[in-house]
């Protein structure tokens, strides 16, 4: 269910990025409308994570505007309620939620710690509220019970999951977020993010060097290329027609039936730079279809 009147989940205009004489990102916008999906794709290296940090307010811009859910995020000396009001907007999962799960904290406390920092739930109701979202991401009592080192791989990452929407988020980051599970434990998460967008107006930005996987989550996507954005649109789109010869190689090198990897993605690989999808030069996720 989507509110056209309401502001984008994600508004980011020019965004630029500099380490020292490095540009890991130049002159990224994009616009994510509530619900919306995007992918944004490239090899190691291109800026995909700096972009995703810099949106979630982990890395500071060098240069651009930010808006999630029609907001200015706070700066650097907001005070802590305004921060926490922030985290609610955007949430991210990362490729390694050991990393991100304290080791020592059984999963019903992690997603009620969550619950009461942002939500005013307490006592049963944050109880009930905790099952619920485990019930969501198919994790039960048990599991509940567990400690992160005694679940899979998958089960961590539903964890994870469990944690960032328990918060509502307009905009959930999700960082190579499948990248180091089983094939078929990625279809199951997959299936389940699917599921939660269904149900809810999160939107996503989809951080994935991998092309196969990106047709089965996100209506858009963008292609990034040194820190550029290369080319963007609808998907299936780009992935059945791609014009940017950057795009073309990044395709040519997935995996698929009788393929053979005759060629390489390199620094010399070239690109029309910037080719964007619109006019203004605005990468825009529409709503999704209803
Ligand atoms: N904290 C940092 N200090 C210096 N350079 C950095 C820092 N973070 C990223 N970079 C550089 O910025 C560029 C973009 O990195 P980034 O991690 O955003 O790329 P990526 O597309 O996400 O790659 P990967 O898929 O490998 O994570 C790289 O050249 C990287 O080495």
């Amino acid at each position: 269910m989507t509110d056209d009147a309401a502001p984008p989940a994600l508004e980011a205009v020019g965004l630029r990025k500099t380490f020292g004489d490095l540009v890991a990102v130049d002159d990224i916008t994009v616009t994510l409308a509530r619900g919306a999906s995007l992918a944004v794709v490239g090899e190691s290296g291109s800026g995909k994570t700096t972009t995703a940090r810099m949106i979630a307010g982990l890395e500071p811009l060098t240069a651009g505007t930010l808006r999630l859910d029609g907001r200015v995020p706070p700066g650097r000396g907001a005070k802590s309620a305004e921060r926490r009001r922030f985290a609610r907007c955007v949430q991210m999962v990362f490729q390694d939620p050991y990393a991100s799960l304290d080791r020592h904290q059984r999963v019903a406390d992690s997603i009620g710690e969550v619950l009461s920092l942002h939500t005013e739930l307490r006592g049963e109701a944050l109880r009930r509220r905790t099952a619920e979202l485990l019930d969501q991401v198919g994790l039960g009592a048990r599991q509940a019970r567990s400690l992160p080192r005694s679940l899979s791989g998958g089960q961590r990452q539903r964890v994870a999951i469990a944690r960032a929407v328990a918060v509502e988020p307009r905009l959930l980051i999700l960082d190579e977020a499948v990248a180091a599970l089983d094939v078929s434990v990625q279809a199951q998460i997959i299936a389940l993010l699917r599921e939660i967008r269904e149900r809810s107006d999160i939107a996503y930005l989809f951080i994935t060097h991998d092309l196969g996987i990106v047709q089965h989550l996100c209506d858009d996507i963008v292609v990034m290329h040194r820190g550029r954005v290369v080319e963007s649109g609808r998907t299936l789109s780009v992935l059945d027609a791609p014009r940017d010869p950057y795009t073309r190689a990044l395709l040519d090198s997935v995996p698929r039936r009788g393929w053979k990897p005759s060629r390489r993605l390199g620094s010399d690989t070239p690109s029309t730079t910037p080719t964007p999808l619109l006019d203004n030069g605005v990468t825009s996720c529409p709503s999704p279809r209803p």
